[in-house]
């Protein structure tokens, strides 16, 4: 990263009233800081989904990075694709987040081409895309409009495309659960943040990072017509997701008994 980025010291204060988490211009100044120390295997993830693109995009294709932040997807993928093999354009509501990442694209991959626009991804015409990826957004949208965006996106993507979502999770079983969120802020102590920061941080996520099982998520993804479902990530209680969208005319037509 070329552009200022403060250390993640949002919750480091003890607070009368923790206010309900939000992408603002303080997240915005430290948010480099914060997800490397806040989502295990985030750099991980970016990585692989250069090598994700390689295999999957078909030349010149379009991609979409939905809740794209600072850019960190698009810059991954340029990082690994020549210019002309895709075009990218990512979204966010925050005019913050968009703006840094035009300013850090533009300086940091100015031959590929990295459109950034700020939007609602729940209100998006969408193109046809070879590739679409969610990392670590679909949680943030009220789980009511959740099965709507999967299914514009399904719509979106062209026969063989992917969409790959990563995503906090939550296990269904409370013993599963509680072991995985204890090592998770066994991991946030370990980079760095006091017992206080973790206790604030998770009350300012209440009801608005609002966690899916992994079960859940293969069920939608399957429900909007996705051929074939893969968890290819693990850590913890954060995961990522690969749907392949089938190839027009590879389904055999279903067989029929009398
Ligand atoms: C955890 S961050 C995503 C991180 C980013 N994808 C990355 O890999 O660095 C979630 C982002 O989703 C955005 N977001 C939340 N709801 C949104 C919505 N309805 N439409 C567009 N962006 C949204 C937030 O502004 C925030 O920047
Ligand atoms: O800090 C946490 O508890 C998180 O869940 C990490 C998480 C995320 O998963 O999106 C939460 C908010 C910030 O966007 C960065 C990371």
């Amino acid at each position: 990263m070329t552009d200022a980025s403060y250390r993640d010291a949002i919750f480091s204060t003890p607070l009368d009233r923790v206010a309900s988490f939000s992408f603002d211009e303080q997240v915005v100044a430290c948010f480099p800081d914060m997800v490397r120390r806040s989502i295990p295997g985030y750099g991980q993830i970016l990585g692989m989904l250069g090598l994700i693109a390689e295999r999957h995009l078909r030349h010149g294709s379009h991609v979409y990075d939905l809740g794209c932040s600072l850019g960190a997807v698009g810059l991954a993928l340029a990082g690994r694709l020549a210019p002309e093999a895709f075009a990218l354009t990512g979204i966010d509501l925050s005019p913050t987040m968009i703006a840094r990442a035009r300013d850090t694209a533009a300086k940091e991959s100015p031959d590929h081409r990295l459109d950034f626009i700020e939007g609602d991804i729940r209100q998006v015409d969408y193109q046809p895309s070879g590739m679409i990826v969610l990392n670590f957004t679909l949680q943030f949208l009220p789980p009511a409009d959740r099965d709507a965006v999967i299914g514009k996106l399904f719509d979106a993507l062209e026969p063989g495309g992917v969409l790959v979502l990563s995503e906090k999770i939550i296990a269904r079983d409370e013993a599963e659960n509680a072991w995985l969120v204890e090592r998770y802020h066994d991991f946030k102590r370990a980079n760095g943040y006091s017992d206080m920061e973790i206790s604030q941080k998770r009350t300012a996520l209440e009801n608005v990072l609002v966690p899916d099982t992994l079960d859940d998520h293969h069920a939608r993804l399957a429900t909007a017509g996705f051929e074939r479902v893969t968890t290819w990530f693990q850590y913890l209680n954060f995961a990522s997701l690969i749907a392949f969208k089938p190839r027009a005319g590879v389904n055999p037509p279903a067989v029929t008994h009398d």
